[in-house]
């Protein structure tokens, strides 16, 4: 291992910063690899996740992990998965990681087919905003996506989580060709109408579900919903991820656009994934990655779990490569958590 200096005698240039100049601010933390839906874009029937219980990380090591992004800048913390409801006592994990000053934002992806049993306590414990995600508004085209019938307990979940008091709740739909794209305009109005921000995804090639997942460049999507509902780009920040968000000029309802594919945004990429297992992945759309669980287990000490972090750090590419082909992505969504 190179020698670094700890985050402390390093005071600000702690900070973290790859090699193509880019700080990082936001860590994705997968609590599962498992899920109780089979998103047809994302995890194939028949597969429940690889990873077995004891190689998951405790929450006591993903404290320490959080904790050590924390020290060096990284502010923003999401829980994702696999469907991270599905990890027991979930909010008990965030109340450690909310008691560390520097981690001021902690988020959460889920499908929110449990969410309306665990709504308070994870908000109680510091979960201050979710992102849920929601396809279609038609239960058979649901139960089509998701493998399962979905949609009744999800509608649950959105009202447990306003009720919760999760401000802002954003709903993620990935955009596919022939399955929902007709149902977007639907789907706006049912978001300005409930207080929820919409948010359009273009489909990734990842795993053999990804590469059959009819993307759809959102580009033309935007152009017509602009002209809907009166659209105008909007300069503030609504949260720490790559959308690009739209707002209707009478105030009432945000629509966010996520364009891996048609215009990607790895210039300005912040973040890195931790995975159940403890594997550090630098790139959704690369194979890049760092073992910090058998280093976790052998005891290493803060200092050297920061260096340990920064030397993955060097590893982050540039991009990813999703639409050159040169090399596909085995791994399936579900394992780094989106
Ligand atoms: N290519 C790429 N896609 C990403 C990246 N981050 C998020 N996405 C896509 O955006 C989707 C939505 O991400 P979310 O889990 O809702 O989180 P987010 O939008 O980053 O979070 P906030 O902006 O903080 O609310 C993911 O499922 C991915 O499809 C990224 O770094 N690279
Ligand atoms: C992997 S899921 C994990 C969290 C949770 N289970 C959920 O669905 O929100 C996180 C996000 O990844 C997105 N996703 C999954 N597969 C994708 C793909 N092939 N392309 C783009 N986004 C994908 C989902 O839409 C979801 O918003
Ligand atoms: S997108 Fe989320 S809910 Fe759907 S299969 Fe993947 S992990 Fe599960
Ligand atoms: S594809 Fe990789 S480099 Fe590009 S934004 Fe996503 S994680 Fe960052």
């Amino acid at each position: 291992m190179k020698k670094f200096l700890s985050s402390a005698e390093q005071g600000q240039d702690a900070q973290l910063i790859d090699r193509f100049g880019r700080q990082l601010n936001y860590l994705r933390v997968s609590v599962t690899d498992k899920c109780d839906l089979r998103c047809s874009y994302c995890m194939p029937k028949g597969f429940n996740g690889f990873e077995e219980p004891e190689n998951w990380l405790s929450f006591a090591e993903i404290e320490r992990v959080v904790a050590a992004f924390g020290r060096m800048g990284v502010g923003r913390v999401r829980l994702t998965g696999g469907e991270p409801l599905l990890r027991r006592n979930l909010p008990q994990l965030v109340q450690s990681l909310a008691s560390h000053p520097e981690i001021r934002d902690i988020s959460l992806s889920t499908n929110a087919t449990q969410l309306h049993k665990h709504a308070d306590a994870l908000y109680q414990a510091g979960v201050s905003r979710i992102n849920v995600s929601l396809d279609s508004l038609d239960k058979a085209c649901m139960e089509n996506i998701t493998g399962r019938d979905s949609f009744a307990s999800i509608m649950a979940g959105l009202q447990a989580g306003k009720r919760a008091g999760f401000k802002p709740i954003k709903l993620n739909m990935v955009v596919m060709g022939g399955v929902n794209e007709h149902e977007v305009k639907r789907m706006a109005e049912f978001c300005f109408n409930e207080g929820f921000i919409l948010r359009l995804i273009e489909a990734m090639p990842m795993g053999s579900t990804g590469q059959n997942s009819q993307y759809r460049d959102i580009g033309p999507i935007r152009d017509e919903l602009v002209k809907q509902f009166d659209l105008v780009p909007v300069a503030e920040e609504l949260g720490g991820g790559p959308a690009r968000y739209w707002s209707s000029r009478d105030g009432q309802g945000t629509i966010g656009f996520i364009s891996p594919i048609s215009q990607h945004f790895c210039a300005t990429c912040n973040r890195v994934r931790l995975a159940v297992d403890g594997t550090l992945y630098m790139c959704l759309g690369q194979d890049e990655k760092f073992e910090l669980r058998p280093l976790l287990r052998a005891g290493i000490s803060d200092q050297e779990l920061e260096q340990a972090i920064r030397e993955a750090i060097e590893l982050k590419p540039e991009r990813h490569e999703f639409t050159t082909q040169k090399h596909k992505i085995i791994r399936f969504m579900s394992q780094t958590g989106g």
